[in-house]
């Protein structure tokens, strides 16, 4: 099975259509994924191929859904300015983040348990990356770690902290990161506490998978998919491996959280793990003026306006609604990173010309990792690339700086 990914050749710099298609050519894998146009096709192919348990994990948001669907919701109902005439035969979809080049405005999301949509998911989504010119974030809790992830990619990554009551262990894992030459430090603010994920419930989440007869079929169902596992050898949270008593049995999932998330977080500690990483601190989770502005007066360089993809507090509003009025608060002097609900390139441009810097995405690159490892995640990005180019032809916008208000009715 791990032909489908070693044959993918080094896709290179994938910043442009031909260039894609030339490498599609010549690799089996991107060819089984050519009739993916958009980001849909690759979550049904993800479904079709992640045991349920790890699919309705990804799919999932809190209680009744509510930030979940708000969030793509209010991205559809903003619609753009069609302008004609104008001459939009060179355009430009790169972008600078963090003050870093990027061939298009979007970073990949940090996204928990990534190896268990495909084996070694996190290396294979941090090369696709790389591969594409987008920064990769890889989370605290991720099945490949820090030093896996970094030995087998090239250029530096973002990680993404959570912050435990062991603060020993805190600080090792941003000694870790630096270690890695991590070149920005994501630290998450909306999940000290679990918003329950009802199916995650229903389905016994554990990592690794409990072996009960339902969860044992559900795997049994996707054998290269257990096939890939079983030779990846890599099955529990890498981070964590030797630092916390029992993490080779870590139960449910909120059970862990509550176990080890440390709910005393507060803007004192933002203090303390600023004096530890001095590098580029990104506060993911930001939904309110007050906070954007905290955050930065904090010395952030950079806030994500997150609801955590309507996995946390439900009832909270869109991302989407929120965004201009944060960027009018602290947009001069902090960068405005966007995420939630994103699934293509109209949305891309929808929350550019709201203010934001960048979009963050989530599902919709894990999508196409469970669709077809690497590949998949690759062609993810490539199918988001395209949308934003031609969004950008039919709006009558060269480059990333000419996005902003105009393009929008
Ligand atoms: C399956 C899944 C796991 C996630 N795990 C993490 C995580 O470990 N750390 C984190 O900061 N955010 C995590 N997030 C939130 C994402 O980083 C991001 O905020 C969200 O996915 C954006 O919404 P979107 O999926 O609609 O693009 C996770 C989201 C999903 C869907
Ligand atoms: C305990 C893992 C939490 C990962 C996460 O952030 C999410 O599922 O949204």
């Amino acid at each position: 099975m791990d032909r489908l990914v070693s044959a993918v050749p080094d896709l290179g710099q994938s910043t442009n259509a031909a260039a894609f298609r030339a490498q599609a050519k010549a690799s089996p894998a991107l060819l089984r994924l050519k009739n993916m146009t958009c980001i849909e096709d690759l979550r049904q192919a993800a479904r079709r191929r992640v045991p349920k348990p790890f699919f309705d994990y990804v799919e999932a948001g809190a209680y009744s859904e509510q930030t979940l669907r708000a969030n793509s919701a209010d991205l559809g109902r903003i619609t753009f300015r069609q302008r004609v005439l104008v001459d939009v035969s060179q355009r430009d979809t790169g972008t600078t983040i963090l003050g870093e080049k990027a061939s298009l405005p979007i970073a990949l999301a940090p996204i928990g348990i990534g190896g268990m949509q495909w084996a070694d998911g996190e290396i294979l989504a941090c090369r696709a990356a790389q591969a594409a010119g987008v920064p990769y974030t890889l989370a605290t809790m991720s099945i490949c770690s820090i030093e896996d992830v970094a030995q087998a990619v090239e250029k530096p990554f973002w990680f993404q902290l959570y912050v435990m009551k062991d603060r020993g262990f805190v600080r090792s894992l941003v000694e870790r990161a630096a270690a890695a030459r991590c070149s920005a430090l994501v630290l998450t603010v909306d999940l000290q506490v679990l918003g329950q994920r009802h199916v995650d419930v229903k389905n016994g989440l554990s990592v690794p998978p409990s072996l009960n007869a339902r969860n044992l079929l559900a795997l049994a169902t996707k054998p290269a998919w257990a096939w890939r596992m079983l030779t990846a050898k890599r099955w529990t949270f890498g981070n964590l491996a030797g630092h916390v008593k029992g993490e080779q049995g870590v139960k449910e999932l909120a059970d862990w959280v509550s176990h080890q998330f440390d709910p005393t977080l507060n803007w004192n500690d933002v203090e303390w793990i600023r004096s530890i990483w001095p590098g580029k601190l990104i506060i993911k989770g930001i939904l309110d003026v007050d906070d954007a502005r905290t955050a930065s007066n904090a010395g952030a360089t950079a806030i994500v306006v997150s609801n955590h993809g309507g996995r946390q507090l439900d009832g909270a509003p869109s991302t989407i609604s929120v965004l201009p009025k944060i960027v009018e608060a602290v947009g001069s002097e902090t960068e405005v990173l966007f995420d939630g609900g994103v699934r293509s390139g109209q949305d891309v441009m929808r929350a550019l010309a709201l203010g934001a810097r960048g979009c963050l995405v989530g599902r919709a690159y894990i999508y196409g990792l469970g669709a077809g490892g690497e590949a998949g995640v690759a062609t993810a990005i490539e199918i988001l690339r395209k949308e934003l180019s031609v969004t950008m032809a039919l709006t009558g916008t060269r480059s990333i700086d000419e996005v902003g208000e105009r393009v929008l009715n």
